[in-house]
Order: C-alpha cells, then sequence, then structure tokens
C-alpha cells in the first residue's frame, strides 16, 4: 500500500494520556525488567536463568498481550520472543518492531547504585538496559498492553520480534525468528529497531536537538592477529619476541587510520538536510560541500564520534600473550574490532590491513565478518520512515529537524535484510555525549518522563501505522 488513501484520520484515535496509575505501573515494570540480569558474554555463554525468568516475567507484567486472540506468542531459540498482531485489514503490509532483553556484563565497580538493582533516584531509573535496551522491549509490549486495554484493535498486522542474544550476535534468536517467518513467506513494509536517537550536543555550534533515524548501519570485522615463535629462556633473547612483533602490528594499526570515506555513503544527506540548523557561516559550509567538502571532513576527524562516522575505525580490544615470567612467549594474539564504512567492504578492509601490518610473520585469522548493510530508502514514499518522522514531530514537537544517517554499532535488525529493504533503527529518547558513554559503560539510566515518553510514542506510532497516509509534507514546509 503506499501513502496516500482516504477515510481514516492522521491523527491517532486513542490519546496517550495515562492516568496516574498506569504511570506508576509502566515505571515500576521497567525497574522489575533491569533487575533481572540477562547478560551474554558469548554466544555459548548466555544467562540462561536470567532469560527464562524474564521470559515469564513478561507475560506476568503484560498479561493483556499474553491472553489476546488476535496475538499469537512463540518462542524461538529457547529465549527470543515473536509476537504475531494480527490486524483486521489483511491488505495492508504488516510491519515489525524489534528490541532486545539482552544486556552486555556490568561488574558494580564505578556505578552509583548497583547495576541490576533498578533503583529510582533524581527521578531516573538506574542500571543495566535502561538505554540499550529494556527500555525499548518494555515500552514496545506496555504500549501495546494499554491500546489493547483501550480496546483498540490494530487495521495493520505488525510483527514484534524481541532476541535474546543481540549483544553477542543475534544467532540463536534474530536470525532464528528471521529464518522462520521467511519461511512462512512474510514480507514485512519496514522494521523499527533500536540505533540512534534525537541527539542533543554531539555537535559543536549547534544548540538543537535533531532527530536521526539510522538507514544504515556499518559493516564489521572481528580479526584475531596472531605471532608464533620458537620459545627458549628469557635469559638469552631473541632480538623479537612474539608480544614485540605483535605489539609493533598493532601499534602501526592503531596509528594508521582508514581513508576517510567523508562524501561516500549517507552522511552527505545527513549533512545537507542538517544545514539549515545551524546558524551562519555553518549553514552555507553545510549546504556548499560541493567547495567545503574536505574542511568539513577533517573537522568531523577532530572528535571520537564524528570520526566514526567518517571513516572505517579499528579498535584494538584485547591482547593475550605469555605463559611465564621467564618463558620467551611461543604465541602472541590480539583482537581487532573493526567497523566498516558504508563506503567499504570486508575484503577492501582486510586488504588495507594487511598492507599497514606488513609483516609476514603476523598472521590473521578473521573470527566474523559482514558488509555495511543496505541503506534504505527515507523519500517521501518511505512509508516507515514517514511514519517515524510523523510521530517524532508529534511527541517531540520541539525537535524541528529528522535526518536519515548511519548507526555506527550493528542491531538485530542486519538479520532481516531478507524481509525488507526499509529498516530504520531509531530510539524515541534524547541521547547526550554522556548518556552515549553510559551505553556499554558505567551509570547507564533513563529519566521516568523519558521512559513515558518512549511508552507514548511506541502507542502512537501503532496508530499512526493504522491511518492511512497522506503525502507527506516537504520538511521545510512545516
Ligand atoms: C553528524 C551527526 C553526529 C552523530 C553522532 C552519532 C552519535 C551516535 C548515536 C548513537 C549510537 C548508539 C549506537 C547504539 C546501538 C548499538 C547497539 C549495540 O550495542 N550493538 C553491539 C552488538 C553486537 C553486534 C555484533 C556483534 C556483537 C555485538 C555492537 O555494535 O557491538
Ligand atoms: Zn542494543
Ligand atoms: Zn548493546
Amino acid at each position: 500500500k503506499g501513502l496516500k488513501g482516504q477515510g481514516h484520520p492522521r491523527a491517532p484515535q486513542i490519546s496517550s494520556q495515562f492516568s496516574p496509575g498506569e504511570r506508576f505501573a509502566m515505571k515500576e515494570a521497567l525497574k522489575g525488567a533491569i533487575r533481572i540480569p540477562t547478560v551474554s558474554f558469548s554466544p555459548e555463554n548466555v544467562n540462561a536463568t536470567a532469560l527464562a525468568e524474564f521470559g515469564e516475567y513478561i507475560r506476568t507484567v503484560f498479561p493483556t498481550v499474553f491472553k489476546t486472540s488476535f496475538i499469537r506468542h512463540e518462542v524461538i531459540g529457547e529465549y527470543s520472543h515473536l509476537l504475531t498482531v494480527r490486524g483486521s485489514d489483511p491488505s495492508l503490509q504488516p510491519y515489525m518492531l524489534m528490541a532486545h532483553s539482552d544486556v552486555v556484563p556490568a561488574p558494580d565497580e564505578g556505578w552509583e547504585v548497583p547495576p541490576f538493582s533498578g533503583l529510582e533516584g533524581d527521578g531516573f531509573i538506574h542500571g543495566r538496559g535502561t538505554l540499550d535496551n529494556k527500555n525499548s522491549l518494555m515500552a514496545i509490549l506496555q504500549a501495546l498492553e494499554l491500546l489493547l486495554n483501550r480496546n483498540y484493535i490494530p487495521r495493520r498486522s505488525f510483527f514484534i520480534a524481541l532476541g535474546h542474544d543481540e549483544e553477542v550476535s543475534g544467532q540463536n534468536g534474530a536470525q532464528k525468528i528471521s529464518a522462520l517467518l521467511q519461511a512462512r513467506d512474510i514480507k514485512l513494509a519496514f522494521i523499527v529497531d533500536e540505533g540512534n536517537f534525537i541527539l542533543d550536543g554531539f555537535i559543536p555550534h549547534l544548540k538543537k536537538p535533531f532527530a536521526m533515524i539510522a538507514v544504515s548501519e556499518k559493516g564489521s570485522i572481528n580479526l584475531r592477529l596472531e605471532v608464533n615463535m620458537t620459545p627458549g629462556h628469557s635469559s638469552a633473547p631473541p632480538k623479537e619476541t612474539s608480544i614485540g612483533i605483535l605489539a609493533a602490528a598493532v601499534s602501526r594499526l592503531e596509528q594508521t587510520p582508514m581513508p576517510n570515506m567523508f562524501g561516500s555513503g549517507p552522511l552527505k544527506m545527513t549533512l545537507q538536510e542538517l544545514a539549515h540548523e545551524f546558524s551562519f557561516p555553518a549553514n552555507i559550509i553545510l549546504s556548499n560541500l560541493w567547495l567545503f567538502g574536505p574542511l568539513v571532513s577533517r573537522l568531523m576527524e577532530r572528535n571520537y564520534i564524528t570520526n566514526a562516522l567518517v571513516r572505517t575505525t579499528t579498535a584494538l580490544t584485547m591482547f593475550n600473550a605469555g605463559v611465564k615470567v621467564n618463558v620467551i612467549p611461543p604465541v602472541a594474539q590480539a583482537i581487532i574490532n573493526i567497523r566498516i564504512h558504508p563506503a567499504q567492504t570486508v575484503q577492501e578492509v582486510l586488504d588495507l590491513v594487511k598492507n599497514i601490518v606488513a609483516d609476514n610473520r603476523v598472521q590473521f585469522h578473521v573470527l566474523t565478518a559482514f558488509d555495511p548493510l543496505p541503506v534504505s530508502p527515507s523519500d517521501h514514499q518511505a512509508l516507515g520512515y514517514q511514519l517515524l518522522r510523523q510521530t517524532i514531530q508529534s511527541i517531540f514537537p520541539e525537535v524541528s529537524t529528522v535526518v536519515p544517517g548511519i548507526c555506527i554499532g550493528n542491531t538485530d535488525s542486519r538479520h532481516y535484510t531478507n524481509l525488507t529493504t526499509s529498516i530504520y533503527r531509531f530510539n524515541p529518547l534524547y541521547l547526550h555525549p554522556q548518556s552515549f558513554r553510559s551505553i556499554h559503560g558505567i551509570n547507564e539510566k533513563i529519566s521516568v518522563p523519558a521512559y513515558e515518553t518512549q511508552v507514548k510514542f511506541i502507542f502512537e506510532f501503532i496508530q499512526n501505522a493504522d491511518a492511512d497516509q497522506e503525502p507527506a509534507p516537504h520538511q521545510h514546509e512545516l
């Protein structure tokens, strides 16, 4: 179905005003979810007990969702959940909302409150998963529960896919759900997953927040570098050891940035659509990238977050060598986590890495790799993008600019390219540089009003997806 139609209002029919009792219950439900330590360490090492408890928990706090006759619930890969919400109009193509229940580890050190306490203080709910990504999971189910309690019957069918191993590849959750839906011949109008946010304070001189919907995500390579040498007595060391050779190799990688790819990929589109938010002369500079591109690209390189948008990044994340204080080590290993710019491929980046290392004593083992994800449409006919934009403008009227961008991290949505060409990664939350650092870091927290707004966003989004769409007005005409 296209974006044009008649007979149904564009505005949500059911107002997203929640009672004090409902608002209390929704924050308590999120706190309970944070207290279940669903930590993923590796694909083989997830907290099965916690994941099973989490499955019971969502059934308890969202009873209507799990007993409604037009909603089918399936458990996939033991701990992931797929909900099929059958809409009343089978002619409308279904869509899918996504989130994940697992979290990265959080040792207590450095946290203001224990990371799995779900404590409320200063208007915030604290804990691992409050931003990544139990907030989304709980908000999706909460919004649906509230709609069902108001006797809402969706017109457009939709799926809710809740992975349990996103933080360690998604191979047992999202990948299996994707295969199941493919076997059922499902094609989706679009997908909405975690990813980018309403960004505030990331760009110097840009005082106003703007929403960035990720229409692609970077590719990735996890690469193991290994050097093997003959072991021996440390009292008569050789000129070079496996540790020294490997350390020099990884240091060369760290000191040699991958090429700046500014000008290729969706970033140019992002900056051009953002240009009018800046005052003179930045607005002119960003509107004339054909002339000022080199200047903007150099400025972006200076900051470590915007740098990640202009090039492939190489992060040295693990290093292991040595067996005893007086033994020349036989083997040294390092892991490099590479995030590939949308204009490059796995093979191109591997070739560059080998050229930079330029030492045939270093062996390369690709552990995992995938290319950057295709760019989803963001034009006026792109249903998912326009529904997100429309809902952002309704829930966050102070946010005047919505732009397409790329996600520098990876999401479970990459496993669903077989079902749709329209994948959008967006969390309806404000993100500041400090809260960005808390994701996978310490003191992750969400404000109670921000969580309520996230629920409200999904509550309206589901209704907006059911309304016939008029062609979206051009952004600058609003
Ligand atoms: C000009 C505009 C400036 C824009 C600044 C951009 C600010 C960045 C905003 C948000 C980025 C947050 C990314 C969060 C999503 C990442 C989800 C995640 O943690 N994914 C893991 C999962 C993974 C994937 C594959 C294997 C293992 C784990 C990850 O990417 O590591
Ligand atoms: Zn996540
Ligand atoms: Zn994460």
